[in-house]
C-alpha cells in the first residue's frame, strides 16, 4: 500500500482520520517466541527505538509527516494528527497507539520527515509488550516473523578524517580566538570521520553491538542514521517533563581507582563546569515558562559510560496543564549549547561560516510522539550515517575560553570510539 503523505498543513488531522490503528498486548506465549524480546524484530530495514524507558521495534509506513520548512516551521500539528487517526488501544501505555518515530536534522530550517509506521512493536520497562498496527480504511493483521540476519559482514576498514587534524585544531584556535574576543561564549565544533568497508556494513549487527556496549542509551536507527545516545533532550510521560544535559568530558580507563580521580577532576574543571552550565541554564529557560514546578540542582553530577564521562544534569518538572506535546517541547529546546553554542545565533553563524561539515542529522533530534502527546526525544549525538560499505560518524566537542585545540581532538577520537567500536568488528 502507498503510504499517505502529510505535509505541515492544516489538513493534515482531517487526512489522517482515514487511517486506523489497532493496539493489542503481546501474550507470553507470543514473546516466548522473541527470545532477544522486541529487539528479536529489528531487520536492517526496521526503524528502531532502544532505551530502558520505551523500546519501539517499527516496520513499514502508513504515512509520512514532512516538514518543508524544517522543525522551524511547527510540529504541533504531528501530535494532532496522531490524535486524528481512529485506535483501538486495548493496552494504554506511553508509545502504544500510533505514534511519529523518526529523526530530525540539526538545522531547524532544514526540510525533515518522521514517518507514522504501518507496525509498531512496543515494549514497556515492567516487560509489557504489545505490537500496533495502523492501515488505511482497516489495521493491517500483525506480522511478527523474526528478522533473519545472515549477510556477510565486512572485515576490513579504512578510515578518514574529512579535515586533516591540524586543520580541524586550527579551527578550533579560531573558535577560541574569537571567544576570547566577545564574539561568542561557547560553539560546539564537530568533527567528521568517513569509513569504508569491504563489504555492506549490517546495520543489525552494529546496532547488536550498541546495545551490548552502552546499555544505558536511546540505540536508534531510521534509514541508515544510527547511534547510541546519552543525552536525554525531553521526555514526557503525562505531566511529567525530564532532560539530563551533558556537557563536560573525560575519558573512562579500565581503572576503577582512576576512574574516581577522574571523576573529582572532571567536577572541579572549572572550565567544564563552565561550558556545563552554559547547557543547563538554557534547557531550564526554555522549559520554566510551560511548567508548573521545575527541579534543576545547582551542581552537576557524573555520567558514565564505557568510554568517556561527562557531567549531567538530569533535570524534572512537572508541566502545566496547557503545556504543549513532546516533541513540540523538545522542537522548543533545540539546539541547547550541548550540540551549537552560546548565544544560540552567534554560534550558529559561526558553525555556518567555520565547521565545513554538513550536520544532517547528527546532534538533531531523535524519538517519538504519541498520540497522548508522550514521547522521548534524545540528541542525534555518538551516530554515523551507513550508505552501504560506507558510514560517516561525527563528534563534536564544546569550545570555550581556555579550551585547548588538541585537547579537543583527543575527545572527539573518545567519542568516536562509540560508534568505531560497534562498526569495526573486535
Ligand atoms: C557534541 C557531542 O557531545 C556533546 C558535547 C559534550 C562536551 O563537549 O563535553 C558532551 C556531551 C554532549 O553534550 C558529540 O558527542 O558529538
Amino acid at each position: 500500500m502507498t503510504p499517505l503523505t502529510f505535509s505541515s498543513s492544516a489538513d493534515a488531522p482531517r487526512q489522517a482520520a482515514r487511517l486506523v490503528a489497532r493496539t493489542f498486548r503481546l501474550d507470553a506465549d507470543t514473546l516466548a517466541k522473541l527470545p532477544g524480546g522486541v529487539s528479536s524484530l529489528m531487520g536492517d530495514g526496521a526503524r528502531v527505538w532502544l532505551h530502558p524507558g520505551t523500546q519501539l521495534v517499527a516496520h513499514g509506513v502508513a504515512a509520512r509527516l514532512e516538514l518543508p520548512h524544517g522543525i522551524e516551521g511547527g510540529v504541533a500539528w504531528i501530535k494532532e494528527t496522531l490524535a486524528s487517526i481512529e485506535a483501538a488501544d486495548a493496552v494504554g501505555r506511553p508509545g502504544c497507539g500510533p505514534v511519529a518515530l523518526g529523526a530530525l536534522p540539526f538545522d531547524r530550517t532544514e526540510p525533515a520527515a518522521l514517518v507514522v509506521p504501518a507496525q509498531i512493536v512496543g515494549a514497556a520497562p515492567d516487560g509489557t509488550a504489545w505490537v500496533t498496527t495502523i492501515g488505511e480504511g482497516a489495521a493491517p493483521a500483525p506480522h511478527l516473523e523474526r528478522a533473519e540476519g545472515h549477510r556477510r559482514s565486512p572485515d576490513s576498514f579504512t578510515l578518514r578524517s574529512a579535515l586533516p587534524h591540524e586543520e580541524w585544531c586550527g579551527r578550533v584556535a579560531r573558535a577560541v580566538a574569537d571567544i576570547q574576543q566577545g564574539a561568542l561564549s561557547k560553539v560546539v565544533l564537530a568533527r567528521a570521520v568517513d569509513v569504508e568497508a569491504n563489504r555492506p556494513i549490517v546495520v543489525e549487527e552494529v546496532l547488536r553491538r550498541l546495545t551490548a556496549l552502552y546499555p544505558s542509551c536511546a540505540i536508534f536507527h531510521v534509514d541508515g542514521f544510527l547511534g547510541a545516545s546519552p543525552e536525554l533532550l525531553l521526555s514526557r510521560r503525562g505531566r511529567a517533563v525530564s532532560s539530563h544535559p551533558l556537557a563536560g568530558t573525560y575519558a573512562v580507563s579500565a581503572d576503577v581507582d582512576a576512574d574516581r580521580r577522574f571523576a573529582e577532576v572532571l567536577r572541579r574543571s572549572a572550565k567544564d563546569q563552565r561550558e556545563h552550565r552554559f547547557v543547563v541554564d538554557a534547557v531550564a529557560a526554555a522549559l520554566a515558562p510551560e511548567c508548573a514546578s521545575l527541579e534543576v540542582p545547582s551542581e552537576p553530577s557524573i555520567l558514565s559510560l564505557r568510554n568517556v564521562m561527562h557531567l549531567g544534569t538530569p533535570i524534572h518538572g512537572q508541566l502545566a496543564e496547557a503545556a504543549p506535546d513532546a516533541l513540540t517541547l523538545a522542537a522548543r529546546l533545540h539546539p541547547t549549547p550541548a550540540v551549537c553554542g552560546t548565544p544560540r545565533q552567534a554560534a550558529e553563524a559561526w558553525l555556518g561560516a567555520h565547521e565545513g561539515i554538513r550536520r544532517g542529522l547528527y546532534a538533531g533530534l531523535v524519538g517519538w510522539v504519541d498520540a497522548r502527546g508522550d514521547g522521548d526525544w534524545f540528541i542525534g549525538i555518538r551516530s554515523a550515517t551507513v550508505d552501504g560499505a560506507r558510514a560517516r560518524m561525527v563528534a563534536g566537542v564544546g569550545v570555550v575560553a581556555g579550551s585547548n585545540p588538541e585537547a579537543e581532538l583527543v575527545e572527539t577520537q573518545l567519542k568516536l570510539q562509540a560508534m568505531l567500536a560497534a562498526i569495526i568488528r573486535p
